[in-house]
């Protein structure tokens, strides 16, 4: 099977062009492929299938390294303009995306990055999903013994944000993952630290479900802008600083979407035996 394997930022993918080629994906099959050892290696595998509604470009499936398919990957959908314009599948610089939850509209921009209409976050625990007795924009959530205040947001998928003084800290890896399987998430979460730099700067670390660390989230990084928003400590336009590099992210506020803003590129093509 022919692969292109892309990365935003240090978040890696394989891309499979599921618009000419058939490809039926199982859990097991994503796992082996998403091996650093035994397969190619990556944080998701991102699937570009014909579009459920003629009115739209394509339908854009993501699956995590753990097998489970998703409903977003904000990183993942530059890489997926980027893709489907050097495979000559369009040659549109503007998309209409289906995703699991709603459409999205990447476009390129003049200097080879790329902007992401994410759509409006949905803000209410129960939309996260995230059980809570209020819509608080703070929720207290006792974990390793500790209580941490988190604020939820779901871009598609489900983000929990907490704030830190410097996320050049090891929460990151002890609480990422209990946060990550916590059992107020149903269908688990991926678990943000960000410290505030400015009313328009942050630096980042996401804890992802399904994949454990990667050096960027491109929908933590909206739903960090959007909580830190909500909280009253942000402005609307964002530079957020990840480890692996930066992204632009901006939100007018609620029922509005979310423009994210970053590079994506293409690092080698392959097959490979299955
Ligand atoms: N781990 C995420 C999916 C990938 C998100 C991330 N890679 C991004 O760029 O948004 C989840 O399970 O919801």
């Amino acid at each position: 099977m022919r692969f292109t394997k892309m990365q935003g930022l240090g978040n890696d993918f394989i891309v499979l062009d599921g618009v000419r080629e058939r490809i039926a994906l199982d859990p097991a099959t994503v796992q082996r492929l998403g091996d650093r050892h035994f397969g190619i290696g990556f944080d998701q595998l991102l699937l570009v299938e014909p579009p459920a509604d003629p009115r739209h470009d394509f339908r854009y499936r993501i699956f995590n390294a753990s097998g489970e398919e998703v409903e977003h990957c904000g990183n993942g959908a530059r890489c997926f303009l980027k893709f489907v314009r050097d495979v000559g599948l369009t040659d549109k610089t503007e998309l209409a995306v289906e995703t699991a939850r709603g459409v999205i509209y990447p476009r390129l921009e003049a200097n080879g990055e790329v902007t992401v209409d994410m759509g409006p976050p949905a803000l209410l625990p129960a939309q996260v999903p995230f059980v809570a007795e209020r819509d608080d924009i703070v929720h207290p959530l006792e974990v390793a013994g500790r209580v941490v205040g988190i604020t939820v947001v779901s871009m598609g998928n489900p983000h929990a944000v907490q704030l830190v003084d410097d996320v050049d800290t090891d929460l990151v890896q002890t609480l990422g993952p209990l946060i990550e399987r916590h059992p107020r998430f149903p269908h688990k979460v991926n678990a943000g630290f960000m410290q505030i730099v400015g009313r328009d700067e942050i630096r980042l670390r996401v804890y992802e479900r399904g994949a454990g660390e990667t050096l960027a989230c491109g929908t933590g990084a909206c739903a960090a802008v959007v909580a830190g928003i909500r909280r009253g400590l942000l402005d609307a336009t964002v530079r957020v600083h990840t480890r692996g590099g930066g992204l632009i992210i901006a939100w007018a506020g609620p029922g509005t979407p979310v423009l994210m803003t970053g590079p994506a590129a293409t690092v080698f093509e392959g097959t490979i035996v299955l």
